[in-house]
Order: C-alpha cells, then structure tokens, then sequence
C-alpha cells in the first residue's frame, strides 16, 4: 500500500498536482484534503482508470486525521497565493497559521511520512513545520522537505533556451531559499556543460530569481504559478516513491532541508553561510528520505556574490518562522 496526501487539494495547484499523482501507477491511494470542494475533485478524478483509490476529505468528521492516518507521502499546497506586488514574505500572515495547524496534524497522525512543504513562504513555513514537528516529538530533517523543484524546472527551460540544448537534458543546481535573492543558480555547474557569457549569467539568473513574479504578472490578480508547480511537485514526489518504495539508488534532487538531515555535510555548510539552519542544496534520496547532502561547492566569484546577498533575507525568513511558534502560546 502506498498511500499519498495532498492538502490543499482543491486549489489552483492542488488539482493538476492530484491529477498528475492519480496517473502514477506507484500509488495505490490518493486522499485529497481541502476546506473546500475536495470530495468533487476526487469524485472526478476517481474516474480515471489507474490504480490509486481516491478519497476526498473535508474537516467535518475527522477529516484530516483520517487523511493522514497511513500516509507514505503528504504534498502541501494550502494556502493563498500571491497577487501583483506582494512578496512571498506577504503570505506569512495567512500562511504561517495554515501550516502551523497541518503540521500539528501530521506530527499527531503520520508522523513516519515524508512531508513536502509547497505553501509560500517556503524559507519560513518549512521552519514552522520542523518547530511543529520538534514540539510533538516527530521531527526527522530527513523526512521534511521544502519544495524547490520549480526554481530548478524554470533553470532547465530558460537555460536551455539560451544554450540551444534539449531542455530535458539541462539541469542547473540551484541553492539557497526559495524567493527573489534567495535563490542562487549555479549556471557555472550547468550540465551538459555550457559556457554562458557573464551578460547571459546575470539576465538568466535574474530571470529564475523573479521567474515566479512572471506568472503573477502575467495572471494578473487571478494567482500565481499552479500548472508548471503541480509538475515540479509531481516530479519531485516521483522521485522521493522511486528512491524509498522502489529503492532506486542515486537519486539526486535539490531541495529546501534543515542541514541536520546529514549532519557532517551540514556542518560544512554552515561554515559557508554563515550558520543558517536551512538551505536549498543537492540532496541524494534513499529510503529513509534524504540519506546525504552534498557540499557547495567550485562556486564562482559571481556565485559567491549572490550568496552572500541571499544569506541575511534567507536569515530574517527562517528566524520568522522559528519565533512564530516559539511564541504562539497556543502549542
Ligand atoms: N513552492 C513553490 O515553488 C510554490 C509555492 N506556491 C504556493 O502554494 C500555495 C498554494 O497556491 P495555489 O494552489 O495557487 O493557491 P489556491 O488558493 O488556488 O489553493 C490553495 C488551496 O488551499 C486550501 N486551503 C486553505 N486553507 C487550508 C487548510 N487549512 N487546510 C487545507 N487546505 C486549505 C484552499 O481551500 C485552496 O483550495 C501558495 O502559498 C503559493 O504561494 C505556489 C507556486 C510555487
Ligand atoms: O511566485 C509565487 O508566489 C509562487 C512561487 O513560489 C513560484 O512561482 O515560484
């Protein structure tokens, strides 16, 4: 049996990020929580004919304990997306509560799943979960992950559109946080290697950076990125069945962890960023979730400019999110 969850499941990327797990043969149960309308969702895609068995919850009768109870995999996308000219930072005031309450959930009834955080702002809401999670006794950094995968999804795709090359077979690491300045694409470690003029590093790092701004201008009041993030989510959650059902070796993917998941490496780390406690680095993904991280490194001056600018915005998110539940008198 494996059972995935997704909460927010009604939303603008609740619904694609359902569709696309309801088309993956590895998952024999979908349950979808929202507030709203997750029973039509599920009803509809309950008619496709793979073999997860899909559910809709709604909070009325247990709801979400009996969403969670059993849960392999839970993907979060609650909560409210941005409108043009607000930050990610924005959210927190919506958002830091959703999550704060969903984790409390999950630390309580699935407290084994892997958990991927997708709701904005993801360099706090992550810290809200792991404090969440450290307060029930349920935290495991190698099990709780923020969702980075689309900065890496809109590296590929723009990169590729300079460099000419098949977008499927460019991949960029990309480190830090997940919004504006905090997020660092090693162009330099392109691969298949490519050399970009400094003029071409600065416009597609500018571009991956505020890559998430685009679709909120473009959308104009009506949301943010839903159908290329419910991709990235469902990409990245294939990855994490392949390497702990399936048990693929190898596995390699960036994603936003607190650094104690692999404590040698995270040391290292630290050293370089001047102690944060989470960061977006390449992690390889075994069965018990993240089993090692890799080291920064071969960064060049460009590169080491950006994350020296990324560290204190990165900071003031992490801290928010860490003082949020330290002070909420409610835990
Ligand atoms: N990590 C990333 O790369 C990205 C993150 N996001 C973030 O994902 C979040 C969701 O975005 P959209 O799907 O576009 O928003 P949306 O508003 O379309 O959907 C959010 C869903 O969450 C539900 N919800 C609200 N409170 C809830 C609760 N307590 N429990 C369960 N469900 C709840 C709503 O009913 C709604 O169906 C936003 O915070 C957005 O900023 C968006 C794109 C990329
Ligand atoms: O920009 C936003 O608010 C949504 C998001 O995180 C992204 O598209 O990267």
């Amino acid at each position: 049996m494996v059972k995935v969850v997704v909460l927010g499941a009604a939303g603008g990327i609740g619904q694609p990020l359902s569709l696309l797990l309801k088309l993956n043969h590895a998952i024999t149960e979908l349950a979808l929580y929202d507030i709203v309308n997750s029973q039509g969702v599920a009803a509809d895609l309950a008619h496709i004919d793979t073999p997860a068995k899909v559910t809709g919850y709604l909070p009325p009768n247990n709801g979400l304990k009996l969403a969670l109870t059993g849960a392999h995999l839970i993907l979060i996308p609650a909560g409210v997306p941005r409108k043009p000219g607000m930050t990610r930072d924005d959210l927190f005031k919506i958002n830091a509560g959703i999550v704060r309450d969903l984790a409390a959930s999950i630390a309580q009834n699935a407290p084994k799943a892997f958990v991927l955080v997708i709701s904005n702002p993801v360099n706090s809401t992550v810290p809200i979960f792991a404090e969440v999670l450290k307060k029930h006794g349920a935290f495991e950094p190698k099990r709780l992950m923020g969702v980075t995968t689309l900065d890496l999804v809109r590296a590929s795709t723009f990169a590729s559109e300079v460099s000419g090359t098949d977008p499927r077979e460019v991949r960029v690491p990309v480190i830090g946080g997940h919004s504006g300045v905090t997020i660092i694409p090693l162009l330099s470690q392109v691969k298949p290697s490519y050399t970009f003029t400094q003029d071409q590093i600065e416009a597609l790092t500018n571009r991956i950076q505020f890559g998430g701004d685009e679709v909120v201008k473009a959308k104009d009041g009506s949301g943010s990125a839903t159908l290329s993030m419910a991709h990235a989510a469902a990409r990245f959650a294939t990855r994490i069945l392949d390497a702990s059902i399936k048990k693929v070796p190898g596995i390699i993917e960036c994603c936003y962890v607190n650094l104690d998941a692999d404590k040698e490496c995270g040391v290292k780390i630290r050293n370089t960023t001047e102690n944060l406690e989470y960061f977006s680095v390449n992690v390889e993904l075994g069965p018990e979730g993240i089993s090692k991280i890799y080291p920064i490194e071969n960064l060049s001056g460009y590169e080491e400019k950006l994350l020296k600018e990324a560290i204190p915005e990165l900071r003031g998110n992490i801290n928010k999110g860490i003082s949020f539940i330290s002070e909420d008198s409610k835990l």
